[in-house]
């Protein structure tokens, strides 16, 4: 569903991804660890074309460097981001922020669109929330409802980049629910998070990243049981005693 083939980028001098190569089969849902600095967000920036790449190639269900808009526009439809920050747009009320996309990019009937949201609200378990504004909620509450807004999309693969980094702990685990739950209906997914009780539960699959290079890529058993290198080993003895 994802493949990225010898992905280089560059920030100036700093090369920040280096020589990527991933496969990321449809309903696999991968971990992506490492220190700060590492690449992990650039990874998914560029996934989501977000961030240009320098060389290499990148495609999302068999479709790969767009050759003109349209296609950008197709292949960031087939991929929604949830970000740190939920960005929902202020002076909306949340209904209408899971709604704008369908209506905007999918042509999608308001109506339709509405019952689509309320829908989706509902999975994520805000749908009493549907008429407020997103400053009304709690940070949780916002994140489960810029994840509808990413679903309403209909994406074929759902990227998360520190989706709880920005939350009271009291909030962390019911956003990791909603996410578990998508896992577990088998959605693809990439998540960028700190959070090693969901790494352990809900990913087929780590990836430690360390200046730019996928260093590890292993099953959770065997990444958290025996990770191989020594930056692994470094990096988990950090995060674990923390
Ligand atoms: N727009 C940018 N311009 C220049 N340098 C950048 C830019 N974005 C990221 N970088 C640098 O690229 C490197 C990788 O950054 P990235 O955000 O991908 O790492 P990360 O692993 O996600 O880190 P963190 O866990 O702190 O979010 C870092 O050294 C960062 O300072």
């Amino acid at each position: 569903m994802i493949r990225m083939s010898a992905v280089d980028k560059y920030f100036g001098s700093l090369h920040v991804l280096r020589a990527i190569d991933l496969e990321v089969p449809r309903g696999q849902v991968v971990v992506v660890l490492g220190p700060s600095g590492s690449g992990k967000s650039t990874l998914c920036r560029a996934i989501n074309r977000l961030e240009p790449i320098d060389s290499g190639r990148i495609e999302i269900d068999g479709v790969g460097l767009p050759a003109e808009g349209r296609a950008l526009a197709q292949l960031r439809a087939d991929v929604g981001m949830v970000f740190q920050q939920f960005n929902l747009f202020a002076h909306k009320t949340i209904l209408d922020n899971v709604t704008l996309g369908p209506v905007k990019v999918r042509r999608q009937s308001r109506d339709a669109a509405r019952e689509e949201a309320m829908r989706l609200l509902e999975r994520v378990g805000i749908a009493d929330q549907a008429e407020k504004y997103p400053a009304q909620l709690s940070g949780g509450q916002q994140q489960r409802a810029a994840i509808a807004r990413a679903l309403a999309m209909k994406p074929k693969v759902m990227l998360f980049d520190e989706p709880t980094s920005a939350l009271d702990p009291e909030m962390v685990n019911e956003v990791l629910e909603v996410m578990t739950d998508l896992a577990a209906e088998g959605m693809t997914m990439l998540v960028v998070t700190h959070e090693m009780g969901f790494a352990r539960r809900a990913a087929h699959r780590v990836l430690f990243m360390s200046d730019g290079e996928v260093v590890e890529d292993a099953a959770p058993e065997g990444f958290f049981g025996a990770p191989k290198s020594e930056r692994a080993k470094d990096f988990l003895g950090k995060i674990l005693t923390q």
